[in-house]
């Protein structure tokens, strides 16, 4: 796939240079239309026929099959729906009971907040005791014992960007007994990811960022298919059932990892979703890492040269980092306003980190060069110390 064409199939404003398809993708031009031809053609003259006729009942598991690609799930592996907190819940679920007489779940101390907390909710109603480590992300490896019953980790950090190595602390994982749960969020669309060869259990992740489905778009989870017919889905929702329209008063899981579903797909968020997938089934992860590795690489040579007052958060090696990279700055915050005020989007976390995203499918080397110029001229005019740039809005 030729990236300098795959632009012209997003939806930017004009003059914006996007670096937060980390958080939220960009909008795939044929998404408005597929999502009015469903409103009119499928929801308003199908009604309730739509379920059968236009295959939205089975939406979940062809798009998890779309989704599975590119994360080296086979097909039949992945299914769609609900949120990643939820996932995130389901897996763990899964995964506890079975290491029945182990109570440790690892993560690390970077893992994303929401991990953690539904971590934490499920110990709490389990009621069994499980402990919850989080040591930094490098001394991960060397925390993993016979003690822990699940490792589970997010691969790519969402404030540095730092990259896990997958194969090997799964591998590490299996030899002490223990299960792995990876959160794919910043990785499926970023870097490519093979969950058969490195033979991860279960995995997690959403769809908003760099993979464009839309703002809420659902989330996906993968059960490796030689554990998940032992799984038991706590979150026994009737389409996780084996004949949901038997209207049975007990539940019986569905085969595979249909199980994992819940309740009623979010047809229409599906649908934008199913857009965004018609550009994804075209691209070839290792190019894409390639190009991604060049705009991220190009980035940090040109913000390095010009840019004074920022340090460099993310690791300098392009192979321990994801798709983005992070800037400290003392005022990260204003700085970043100042910017999304000239055009160039990227975000802000706690306490000083700006972030950048890098998607080569509508970024070229031209709008790393301009935000580089914008963000050096930013700096050095000191333009971003204005009172309107410090103000916090709820969301960053
Ligand atoms: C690594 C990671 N896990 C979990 C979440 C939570 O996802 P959601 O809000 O879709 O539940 C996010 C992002 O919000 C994330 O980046
Ligand atoms: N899911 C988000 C939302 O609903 C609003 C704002 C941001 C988000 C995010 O995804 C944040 C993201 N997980 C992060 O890496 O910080």
């Amino acid at each position: 796939m030729d990236f300098s064409r795959t632009k012209a199939l997003f939806d930017l404003p004009e003059g914006v240079i996007y670096l937060d398809g980390n958080s939220l993708g960009a909008m795939p031009r044929g998404v408005p239309e597929r999502v009015e031809a469903l409103l009119r053609e499928e929801w308003a003259a199908q009604l309730i026929r739509g379920w059968n006729a236009c295959g939205w009942m089975d939406m979940p598991a062809r798009l998890g099959d779309r989704v599975g690609r590119l994360i080296g799930a086979a097909p039949g592996s992945v299914v769609m729906g609900d949120t990643l907190s939820v996932k995130v819940h389901q897996a763990l679920a899964a995964a506890l009971p079975m290491r029945p007489d182990r109570r440790v779940i690892l993560s690390d101390s970077g893992n994303f907040p929401s991990d953690l907390y539904m971590a934490q909710g499920l110990a709490g109603l389990l009621g069994q005791g499980h402990e919850i480590r989080t040591p930094d992300p490098q001394d991960v490896e060397a925390a993993i014992t016979d003690e822990v019953a699940v490792l589970m980790l997010t691969e790519v950090d969402y404030r540095t960007g730092r990259r896990h190595e997958m194969a090997r602390l799964t591998a590490k994982a299996h030899a002490h007994g223990a299960l792995t749960i990876w959160d794919l969020a910043h990785s499926a669309g970023a870097v490519p990811v093979d969950l058969a060869a490195v033979d991860a259990d279960f995995a997690v992740g959403c769809t908003y960022k760099y993979l464009n489905g839309g703002p809420g778009a659902p989330a996906f989870i993968y059960v490796a298919p030689r554990l998940v017919d032992a799984v038991e889905a706590t979150l026994s929702g009737w389409l996780g059932h084996a004949e949901p329209f038997a209207f049975a008063p007990d539940y019986a899981p569905a085969p595979g990892v249909g199980r994992m579903r819940v309740g009623t797909p979010p047809v229409l968020a599906l649908a934008a979703l199913e857009v965004a997938l018609d550009i994804w089934d075209e691209v070839d992860m290792g190019a894409l890492r390639a190009a991604s590795v060049a705009l991220s690489e190009r980035f940090i040579a040109g913000v390095e040269a010009r840019c004074a007052g920022v340090t460099l958060a993310s690791p300098r090696d392009a192979t321990l980092r994801g798709s983005q990279v992070s800037f400290r700055h003392p005022q990260g915050y204003a700085v970043m306003q100042a910017l999304i005020a000239e055009g160039v989007i990227g975000d802000f976390r706690q306490p000083d980190i700006m972030r950048f995203g890098f998607t080569p499918l509508y970024l070229d080397a031209g709008d790393i060069d301009r935000a580089v110029d914008i963000l050096a001229d930013i700096l050095a005019t000191g333009r971003w110390d204005r009172p309107a740039f410090h103000a916090r809005k709820a969301v960053t």
